[in-house]
């Protein structure tokens, strides 16, 4: 992925000083998921790695301007958004998406050399990494109870320097191996994942500037409020999309916080606003509902190019609006 946002070349984007390297926020300490992630963007020696304790503290690093960029995550594959990070994008003062990465998770149980399996009973991770393991606590560890933490490695950081005679909250850990390894834990069991296959999505996010190029392969991402509860209201909203052959890839609600029942949409649509069809998308979404944030058009981690149903080419808008201007211009 170096190369393909704005962000991987500081000379050229506003906002990041030329010849420094780029400061990148991240979901810390090191060995967490978000720095896999953020090791699939940019490589440690062409950027400053800024851990943070948690996203929201991530994404506020870059609205201050301590950071560049900032790589959390924003979904995955088994408990659906990180809320954080969608409620975060949706407020304040704006912020866009520049790229993606896709990381698949796998964890291990691991503790300080020595411990037991069978004398595991409190495990600190993070909440999604324990979301994703609750089947195996079941079957294998069925008293064990979640202590929370704010990333997987924190956790691990946390009881490697917890000096042995102490006790830090918890007896083990849930990490992906690598940061067991790091933080010199033992590994108590492997693959205690539910789903082998899981993968987290994680977001490059910056400050408003220049878009990422359209490259046939992109998604944007939107925050979309709703006029009112009635009937009818989503279905409008929705057909905004539709109407233009636009796919959406996610869509998902999160209440607003003002009243019970009201909600904002966070969305994800295939496709690039240089396009007509996403960019005729924007444009009745802004006639048809009061609040849409663009959080940005950027290229996709997996390179999946976006199917362009028939009549909704550039080239078809293209033509429709000459003949529409065709018409206008027609003498009585
Ligand atoms: O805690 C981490 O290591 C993270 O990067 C957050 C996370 C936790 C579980 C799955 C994916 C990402």
């Amino acid at each position: 992925m170096p190369g393909s946002h704005p962000g991987s070349d500081p000379a050229v984007t506003p906002g990041v000083t030329p010849g420094a390297l780029p400061r990148y926020a991240f979901l810390g300490p090191a060995g967490t998921f978000t720095e896999a992630a953020l090791r699939q963007v940019v490589s440690p020696d062409d950027a400053e790695y800024l851990p943070q304790v948690d996203v929201v503290s991530a994404l506020e690093a870059v609205r201050i301007g301590t950071a560049d960029y900032a790589v959390v995550p924003i979904e995955n594959s088994v408990e659906g958004g990180v809320t954080a990070t969608l409620d975060t994008l949706a407020t304040g003062d704006s912020l866009v998406v520049l790229g993606e990465a896709l990381v698949q998770v796998e964890f291990v149980l691991a503790g300080r050399a020595g411990t037991r399996l069978d004398h595991v009973e409190r495990v600190s991770t993070h909440p999604h990494a324990w979301a994703q393991c609750r089947r195996w606590f079941n079957a294998n560890l069925p008293a064990a109870v979640h202590v929370p933490a704010t990333s997987t490695a924190a956790a691990a950081a946390l009881l490697a320097r917890t000096p042995a005679a102490a006790d830090p909250g918890f007896d083990a850990v849930l990490v992906a191996p690598l940061s067991a390894e790091r933080y010199g834990l033992e590994v108590l069991a492997r693959h205690v994942a539910d789903n082998e296959s899981a993968v987290t999505r994680f977001v490059v996010v910056g400050r408003p500037g220049d878009l990422p190029a359209p490259t046939g392969a992109d998604k944007t991402s939107l925050v979309v409020h709703l006029a009112s509860n009635d009937a009818g209201a989503l279905l409008e909203m929705l057909e905004q999309f539709a109407a233009r052959g636009v796919n959406l890839s996610r869509i998902e609600s999160r209440p607003i916080g003002d009243l019970l029942g009201r909600y904002s949409f966070s969305i994800d649509a295939e496709g690039h606003i240089a396009e007509e069809r996403v960019a005729e998308a924007l444009m009745g979404l802004h006639r048809a509902c009061p609040y849409v944030r663009f959080l940005g058009s950027y290229p996709r981690a997996d390179r999946a190019v976006t199917e362009v149903r028939p009549g909704t080419a550039d080239l078809d808008f293209a033509a429709a609006r000459d003949w529409v201007e065709a018409q206008r211009r027609r003498p009585e």
